[in-house]
């Protein structure tokens, strides 16, 4: 939890609440329901919280922009950043039903006003969001075929509306078709070895009607 606030020192009581209660709560709702590695329970802070959290050093979110987290799984990244941006939209959607119903209870369980849970395979949801953030879900050629319908006309951000993905590794193939990629590296921003090869990667995206 100290590693929440050494990067983001202005959270109010109630966000420190919010993200402490995730603890007990994964750990609950993984014994019923499992959703996250034991390792990755007992680093739940670094691995998933902070790294959910690295979007918003790249991209801060303006309240009333609408946000989709596809494959959202237990939640990551969207419940993370649900807790840092109270007055931001979120819909988390994923294609398996115990994972949404994990990230119900989890929402519930923090009192979260803004996030809407739908299991839907996301070909399938319709909306038009500002950003579409996304972890380990799929290579991004599929991504953005599945995605690219779904973008708000009007930026509200002065970065163009597109997707935000966290990947990890060398995306120099991955990305060679997406000359307007941009990967900023989440070791600029946090210094555990575990964002050595760690990037968010930002690819605009056309409105279409
Ligand atoms: C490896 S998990 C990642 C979960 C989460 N994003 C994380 O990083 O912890 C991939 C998730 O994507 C979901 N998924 C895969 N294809 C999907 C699709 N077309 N629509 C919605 N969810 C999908 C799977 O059900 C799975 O929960």
């Amino acid at each position: 939890m100290e590693l929440i606030s050494k990067y983001f020192p202005q959270l109010t009581d109630s966000q420190k609440n919010q993200f402490q209660m995730l603890q007990e709560l994964y750990e609950d709702w993984n014994l019923k329901i499992n959703v996250v590695s034991r390792k990755d329970i007992d680093e739940l802070y670094l691995r998933h919280v902070l790294h959910s959290l690295g979007i918003a050093k790249i991209q801060p979110f303006l309240p009333g922009s609408k946000i989709l987290d596809v494959g959202t799984g237990g939640g990551f990244p969207g419940i993370p950043l649900a807790i840092l941006y109270p007055e931001v939209q979120f819909h988390l959607v994923d294609s398996i039903g115990k994972k949404i119903k994990v990230v119900e209870e989890v929402v519930e369980g923090l009192q979260l006003k803004n996030v809407k849970a739908t299991n839907a395979r996301v070909e399938d949801v319709s909306g038009k969001y500002d950003f579409i953030v996304s972890r380990a879900v799929a290579q991004m050629e599929t991504f953005v075929h599945w995605v690219n319908d779904k973008i708000a006309k009007k930026s509200l951000h002065e970065r163009k509306n597109g997707i935000l993905y966290l990947k990890g590794g060398d995306l120099t193939e991955e990305l060679k078709v997406y000359k307007n990629a941009t990967v900023f590296p989440l070791y600029d921003f946090f210094e555990e070895d575990f964002y050595e090869t760690k990037s968010v990667v930002y690819l605009p995206l056309k409105y279409k009607g």
